[in-house]
């Protein structure tokens, strides 16, 4: 977001219960994207829990990252194109239609790892994000998102938050 807000803080209540990257969902990753010039980025700090060996992160949590970032950056890349005012209106609904992880090196815990997303196509419907997550200087994995608008028909359920999560 230009104000200094996170792409996902600008999701509205209704889609921001998502365990990667939505505010709401306190057991989520709460993840943060943001513009870093026509690239986006993210950091985010593993916790014990996402251990796949002892010292070393889930791949499925590596995953999460990517795809997270994937979206949200397709949410402010295809919003950016479709001229809308990211401070005041809020951004056009992205979900995943393809995920690709290549694991590169072994992703340690106890770092910040960063997330990079640079903008590949943004056709129609369709935003296609390519990404690297690395440790210190090490990238670890890169990935690749295509997320697509959300079609109509898929509406969040209805019903107390509890329900939903549950
Ligand atoms: C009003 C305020 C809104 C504010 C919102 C603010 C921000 C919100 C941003 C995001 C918030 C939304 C949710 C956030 C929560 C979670 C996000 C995290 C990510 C997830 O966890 S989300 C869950 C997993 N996700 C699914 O549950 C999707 C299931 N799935 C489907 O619902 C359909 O499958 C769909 C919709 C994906 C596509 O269906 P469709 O019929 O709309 O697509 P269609 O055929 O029209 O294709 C259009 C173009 O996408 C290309 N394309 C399609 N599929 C492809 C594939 N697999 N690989 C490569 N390209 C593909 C075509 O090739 C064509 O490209 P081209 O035009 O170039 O030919």
């Amino acid at each position: 977001m230009s104000d200094g807000r996170a792409f996902q803080d600008g999701y509205p209540e209704d889609v921001a219960h998502c365990y990667g990257c939505g505010r709401l969902n306190e057991a989520g990753i709460q993840l943060k994207s943001y513009w870093d010039g026509d690239e986006t980025v993210a950091r985010y700090t593993p916790r014990p829990e996402h251990t796949a060996i002892p010292g070393y992160v889930y791949g499925g949590l590596v995953a999460s990252l990517i795809d997270c970032h994937g979206t949200g950056s397709a949410a402010a890349a295809g919003s950016r194109v479709a001229g809308v005012d990211e401070a005041s209106e809020p951004l056009l609904r992205y979900v995943t239609a393809s995920l690709q992880v290549d694991y590169l090196a072994p992703t340690p815990m106890g770092v910040e790892l960063e997330v990079r997303g640079v903008i590949e196509q943004v056709k129609g419907r369709k935003v296609v994000v390519e990404e690297t997550v690395s440790a210190g200087d090490a990238v670890v994995a890169r990935g690749r998102v295509v997320a697509v608008q959300m079609p109509q028909t898929m509406t969040p359920a209805e019903g107390p938050v509890e329900t939903r999560l549950r």
